[in-house]
């Protein structure tokens, strides 16, 4: 079985002014020191410069949210890959479902991000998720395993190491009604097969795949104990240290 390192990362969505962002990351930055999982934090781009200013040293990864699917020119109101880079950003959500369900995002949109995030040399977290309408149709496995393909279109293999699939079912997020670990867990296999028939096993079995939706101190140490659970996207509970750092620490609880 591959060894994979958990991967957790915190979305701050549209939460934290610069100095409140200022003061969350200080406080993830002094108690995360000796952390053996990879950690990421993605404030909203108005505090990235604060973030990233804070993080400096420290093996946090400073992550984005979002950003425009071509690399520069007049899209008033955008963000593009180079003024993510120009901030040290090393790593881009993409696809996330409140980009896809409140500003009507396609999977050719996302896809387009991600080759060019890819493209630009950036590691990138591709959501994916049902909705409950979908889940209750019997559609589940059908919706998750299109948008791991669209999101994927065209990418190179050698590029594969640097995505990230995050599986976050929309009736999860924010409800705190999370998914049960075996659920999860079997819709992860899932996009690892998936995975695999685009590019063969090996690359699947490397792949890094977060669960996102409700996740809590509480249900953390569950969720990873799945064998195709490798780190989690984290909303909510990212927004304080004290729900935050015991998540990352999961091993310790
Ligand atoms: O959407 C999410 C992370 O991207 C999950 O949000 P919650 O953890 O608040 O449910």
């Amino acid at each position: 079985m591959t060894e994979r390192r958990p991967f957790i990362a915190g979305n701050w969505k549209m939460h934290k002014t610069t100095g409140e962002a200022r003061a969350l990351a200080e406080a993830l930055v002094e108690n995360l020191k000796d952390c053996p999982h990879k950690v990421m934090v993605a404030p909203p781009f108005t505090a990235l410069s604060a973030v990233r200013e804070v993080l400096k040293g420290s093996p946090i990864l400073l992550g984005a949210q979002n950003m425009c699917s071509v690399r520069e020119g007049a899209h008033t109101g955008e963000i593009s890959v180079l003024m993510l880079k120009d901030l040290d950003v090393s790593v881009v959500i993409l696809g996330h479902s409140e980009r896809r369900l409140i500003y009507g995002e396609t999977d050719r949109l996302i896809n387009e991000k991600v080759r060019l995030a890819l493209e630009e040399g950036m590691e990138v977290i591709l959501c994916v998720g049902e909705t409950l309408e979908q889940r209750e149709a019997g559609k589940a496995e059908q919706v998750v395993e299109e948008q791991v393909k669209r999101g994927l279109d065209g990418v190179a293999p050698e590029d594969l190491s640097r995505v990230t699939i995050a599986y976050e079912p929309v009736w999860a997020i924010g409800t705190g009604r999370t998914a049960r670990p075996e659920d999860a867990d079997a819709m992860h296999r899932h996009i690892r097969r998936t995975v695999a028939s685009l590019h063969g096993t090996d690359a699947a079995e490397a792949l890094i795949i977060q669960y996102g939706g409700s996740v809590k101190p509480s249900n953390i140490k569950a969720l990873m104990a799945m064998e195709n659970i490798d780190g989690a996207l984290v909303g909510g509970a990212s927004l304080s240290a004290e729900n935050f750092l015991p998540i990352v620490n999961f091993h310790l609880e």
